[in-house]
This record gives C-alpha cells, structure tokens and sequence, in this order.
C-alpha cells in the first residue's frame, strides 16, 4: 500500500565523546567516540510516517558511511556487500502480540543479557571495582572483560573480576582481533585459569581458519570462540558455521547491512545449532539488536540455552525509545518501529563538528 513519496532524505554525522571516560575501549581501540551516520527519510504521507536508521562507526568512520548510506539493499547488485547497513524505522504496529509461550515468557521475563560495561579496558582498576559491585547489586550474573593488549594488565583485571563476581557467575573476555594466531592460543592458556566462557575476536574477523585452529586448541580447556561483531555479511558467517570456527554467534544490527540478513544469519545458526548472542557494545545497538534477538527466540531458535545478549550502559537517553532493563534481561520493546530514532535535540547537540558539544570540545583542543 503506498502511503506518501519520500519528500527529504538527511544524513547527519552524530558523535559522542565516550573517548572522555574511556568508555567503549579496547585492545584496538583506545580511545573511540561512539558515533552513528543517521539517516531520516521523510514523507509527504499524511500521517507523516518517516524511516530512521543508524550505522555505528567509532567517530572518523562516519565519513566512510555518509557516503555509503543508501547505496542499496543487500542483493542489489550495485551494492557491494561493505558493512555498511542502514536500517530503518517506520510507524506501523507494535511487534509484539501475545499469541504464543514464548512471546508471553519475553513479555513477563525479558531476555537474558550480560554486561560488558564494567570492564573497558580502559578504567581503572578502581573503576572496575566499583562498577563491578554496583552491577552485581543490580543483579548481573555475567560479565565480559576486555583483553589483549598486555598480558600481566589482563591476569590482574581478570583476577579483580572474578574474585568479585565467585566461580560461579559467567565471566566472557574480548581481545578485539587484537592477536594472530598462535598468540591467541598462547594468551588464552594462560587465562584460561579465570574460566572464560569465551574468548571473543580473538584474530582478525575474515580468518575464518584461523578462527578454526583457535577454536579447536581451546575447546578442550573449556573456551569457546565468539565471534561476528565485525563480520560484514552472511558468507563469513556460513564459513565460520562450516569450519566450526566459533561456539557464540555474534550479529551485529549495523553491521550487517539491514535486517533480512541478519535473518539469514539467525536461520543459518539455527541449522547448526549454534547460539546467538549479538553484539552490542556501540551507540543505539541495544536498541536495535534487541528486536532480532527477541525474533529469534520466539520464532527461530526457541532455546535460550548458552544464549545471552550483549548490554552496554551508555547513550540510550539519547533514544526516542530507549532500551528497557528489568533483572539483567531486554524487556520487549512495545513500541511500533525498530527503536532507532533519536531524540533531535542530542542529535543537534551532537552533530560534528557544529553542535554545541563539539564546537566547545575541538575549541578547548586548539588552546
Ligand atoms: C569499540 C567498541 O566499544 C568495542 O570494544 C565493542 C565490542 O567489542 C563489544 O562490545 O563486544
Ligand atoms: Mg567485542
């Protein structure tokens, strides 16, 4: 039913200075600005309905996609399948309807997440410290913890970590494709003593062998491999899936250029039986990855056994129709749409290199 023609298309470059609090870092990035191109599309329908995406970029990377936003859906052939997706947002009907088991234990439960916002590399031990307690008092039970780039740095945060958290709470590390391949099993065998879940990213994203020779060396002392966050299509995926190169699945809602192939993504996990536990760590991706993970446990996977979703603290204020935390779980969305507009004010505010947090920041840099 056509309901109006597209009458404005904006993109807008949005940053956030996460880069101020160390918030977001990592072995290979040290210092990122969580940023997003946004798109508007707007309409001259009546009932003003427009579409909203994001794609999430560390700051620089935004011009990369501002000039790449729109370049086509997956499968069109002038489309090169880049990693640049845009996703949409459009007025309609709330996704969900109680009709089923499932939908109606999401509803009353939520689905499960683990945070990763108490241990970016960059804090302090302090910081973890403090965080750390606070999350387990808002009752987290699982915790990611950056690795990667010094060894002696990462036996003493893991250790902080879980003394804090007990044996028994789930503890997953992060090296950001920081190592090769040898150096990976090297590492992981000497953290292997903290009882990782997994080891996420261990090597570069497109090293699907690699990923294989790390997966079947660390299997045997109890380390999956999690991978995905950085795979830009459904090809990586099936290899990986093929070569048994990871135990966790990890989709990322940008990444993966719209929502048909993070589908594809879910129905292929779902064929051998591997969970999905997307990425999130970024601006507006908990908002966006909540609505595929939902999806998959009511109509796909229907488990949620070893399958848990990725939270980060940050930014969701800056969300028309911010993510919902109940009990370390993603209360189900009961908007209509894919939660991706943002407020215009932050989105004033933010805008780089002209809104008012960034003139005021790059005019304190050049005294
Ligand atoms: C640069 C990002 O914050 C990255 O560290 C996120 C990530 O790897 C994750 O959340 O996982
Ligand atoms: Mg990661």
């Amino acid at each position: 039913m056509v309901r109006g023609r597209i009458s404005q298309l904006s993109v807008r470059d949005v940053r956030f200075p996460t880069s101020l609090g160390g918030h977001g870092s990592d072995a290979m990035h040290t210092d990122p600005d969580y940023s997003a191109a946004y798109v508007v599309i707007e309409t001259d329908a009546e009932d003003g309905i427009k579409g909203c995406g994001i794609t999430f970029t560390l700051g620089k990377g935004t011009e990369v996609d501002w000039s790449r936003e729109g370049c086509g859906a997956p499968g069109d052939s002038s489309c090169p399948k880049c990693g640049v997706g845009l996703v949409g947002q459009a007025g309609g009907k709330a996704c969900l309807e109680v009709t089923c088991g499932h939908e109606k234990q999401m509803l009353a439960q939520g689905y499960p997440a683990y945070t990763t916002s108490c241990a970016w590399l960059g804090y302090s031990d302090d910081t973890l410290k403090q965080l750390c307690a606070q999350a387990l008092k808002d009752g987290w039970t699982r915790f990611k913890v950056k690795v990667g780039a010094d060894l002696q740095d990462d036996v003493r945060r893991c250790q902080i970590i879980r003394d804090m958290i007990g044996p028994e709470k789930t503890l997953m590390m992060d090296a950001n494709q920081r190592w090769d391949v040898p150096e990976a099993v090297e590492w992981m065998s000497k953290l292997a003593k903290f009882k990782p879940l997994w080891i996420e990213e261990p090597t570069s994203p497109d090293d699907i062998l690699g990923h294989a020779a790390i997966s079947k060396a660390l299997v045997p002392l109890g380390i999956g491999i999690a991978t995905g966050e950085q795979c830009h299509n459904r090809v990586i995926f099936k290899q990986l899936l093929q070569a048994k190169a990871l135990q966790f699945l990890q989709i990322d809602s940008c990444r993966l250029g719209s929502v048909n192939e993070n589908l594809s993504v879910l129905l292929m996990a779902k064929k051998f039986e591997i969970p999905v536990c997307p990425h999130a760590g970024g601006v507006g991706l908990c908002e966006l990855v909540q609505h595929l993970i939902i999806f998959d446990y009511i109509s796909v996977s229907a488990s949620l056994k070893n399958r848990m979703c990725e939270y980060v603290d940050h930014l969701h204020e800056h969300f028309k129709y911010p993510v919902m935390m109940q009990r370390a779980s993603y209360m189900p969305p009961k908007d209509p749409g894919y939660s991706t507009e943002m407020k215009e004010e932050s989105v004033k505010k933010h805008q780089y290199p002209d809104g008012e947090v960034w003139k005021k920041l790059l005019a304190a840099q050049e005294n």
